[in-house]
């Protein structure tokens, strides 16, 4: 891996450079794909079904059959661990609940809020080169939770025109209500327009590789909305003298078998720590059945040594990581200072696969910076935030002036007529 020492803060934003390509470079593979969907419908999806994931599909919607073989071949202990998975998901969305906020802000003027459900939404489960069956929990459990009535699950096919088993078993667990076996651009494409096949949705969910990702942000000028750009996976790691260095490197090299254009860097005031962590991950990644992928990975990662935690934390602030491990001595400075970041993992028995799988947190997270304005997969990501007013008599004569003043100033007579004509009979 590459070390860097003490970089000056103009080389930071080089240095710090995602390996992925950009929204221009995927643009215009999108835009073709999301027209001939948009016009052909299942027959374009079926098209670039064969071109990108080499399957010719007779129907790509799951049936229950399907379903009901797949349950047979999970595995009891598999079965299990992901129930237990489950549960923890289940229970830590749960308690993101909130209650009805209800107030009135002047005498007889009642405001409140209200969640709904976003009534139709997609979910985008990666599979182009492991199936990502954890993401089925990540984004069924807290739709299921919210109350959303329409749950579309889409991921690519394998050579045999299958999901995987683990995948349909965790979506029959979790309420999906449509299974269909497209992927990528194609994928997007069809939860956004809608073909015969595959509903249309309002929200798009879900991690995926950079074609996902920037179809998803494309997607948006056609009115569906997304959860948040949810790459390539990241990991930055903050740790100092007292952290284990074959832990680090274990970390580091979760994250950089997900994909070639993953990205882990890890940050450290301590060149000793350094030159073992590089070390570690030299030794273990050679036992790595995905070692090709882990190695390009790596060529695109960083080792940073810098020589006090302040200006750490600042350039650690500035790359806002997916996913910031914390194992330092002062492990309080950085939990409390880090600004930008999508899920934290704080001391040596926290590894950030507890939080892929099992620990509770969601592991659809914004990747590429955007942790500085977005925020992971959370229970209000399926809920829509509704305001209701209801007025009385007393009310209307309490704040009718008011509403007649500053309509009359904006210039919008029949804005300030909507009050005036109540106001005469209540006078
Ligand atoms: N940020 C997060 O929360 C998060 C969570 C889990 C996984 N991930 C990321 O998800 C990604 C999964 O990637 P994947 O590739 O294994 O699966 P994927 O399902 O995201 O992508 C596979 C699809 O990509 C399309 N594709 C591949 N090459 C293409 C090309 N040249 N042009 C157009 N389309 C093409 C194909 O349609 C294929 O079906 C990884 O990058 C991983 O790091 C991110
Ligand atoms: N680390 C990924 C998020 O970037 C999520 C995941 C799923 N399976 C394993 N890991
Ligand atoms: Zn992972």
């Amino acid at each position: 891996m590459k070390t860097i020492e003490n970089p000056n803060k103009d080389t930071w934003s080089d240095i710090l450079k995602r390996p992925t390509q950009t929204i221009g470079d995927i643009e215009a593979t999108v835009n073709q794909i999301f027209n001939e969907v948009r016009q052909e419908g299942d027959k374009a999806i079926k098209d670039y079904t064969l071109r990108f994931d080499g399957v010719s599909l007779k129907s790509n919607v799951v049936t229950p059959e399907e379903i009901q073989q797949a349950i047979q071949n999970v595995p009891e202990k598999l079965q299990n661990a992901i129930k237990k998975a489950k549960k923890n998901i289940e229970v830590f969305h749960t308690a993101q609940k909130t209650s009805k906020i209800d107030v009135e802000t002047t005498n007889g003027v009642q405001c409140w809020q209200e969640k709904r459900p976003i009534e139709k939404v997609g979910l985008y489960i990666p599979g182009g080169t492991a199936p990502l069956f954890s993401t089925v929990l990540m984004l069924a459990v807290p739709a299921q939770i919210a109350g959303c009535k329409e749950i579309v699950l889409c991921s690519p096919p394998n050579k045999e025109g299958q999901l995987a088993s683990e995948i349909l078993f965790a979506a029959q667990l979790c309420g999906v209500t449509k299974i269909i076996k497209v992927g990528g651009i194609q994928a997007v494409a069809g939860l956004t327009f809608g073909t015969d096949t595959i509903p249309q949705v309002y929200k798009i969910f879900g991690p995926g590789n950079q074609y996902v990702t920037v179809a998803k942000q494309l997607a948006t000028k056609f009115g569906v909305a997304i959860d948040m750009p949810a790459g390539p996976s990241e990991l930055l790691v903050v740790a100092d003298e007292e952290a284990k260095a074959s832990y680090i490197a274990s970390d580091l090299l979760s994250q950089a078998e997900h994909g070639a254009d993953s990205q882990v860097i890890l940050v450290s005031t301590s060149k000793e720590l350094i030159s073992s962590v590089s070390e570690e991950v030299e030794k273990q990644i050679k036992e790595l059945p995905r070692q090709d992928i882990a190695e390009k990975a790596i060529a695109n990662s960083k080792l940073i040594y810098i020589e006090n935690n302040e200006l750490a934390l600042e350039l650690i602030n500035q790359y806002g990581p997916e996913h910031f491990i914390i194992c330092t001595k002062n492990e309080d400075f950085y939990v409390n200072g880090i600004a930008n970041a999508g899920s934290v993992f704080i001391g040596n028995y926290t590894p950030e696969s507890a939080g892929d799988y099992a620990s509770g947190t969601n592991h659809t997270l914004p990747t590429n910076g955007f942790s500085k304005a977005y925020s992971g997969v959370n229970l209000d990501s399926f809920l829509k935030s509704m305001t209701f007013q209801k007025i009385s008599k007393e009310g209307l004569l309490n704040i009718g002036e008011t509403i007649e003043l500053m309509a009359e100033a904006e210039g919008l007579q029949a804005h300030k007529n909507a009050v005036s004509i109540r106001l005469k009979d209540l006078i």
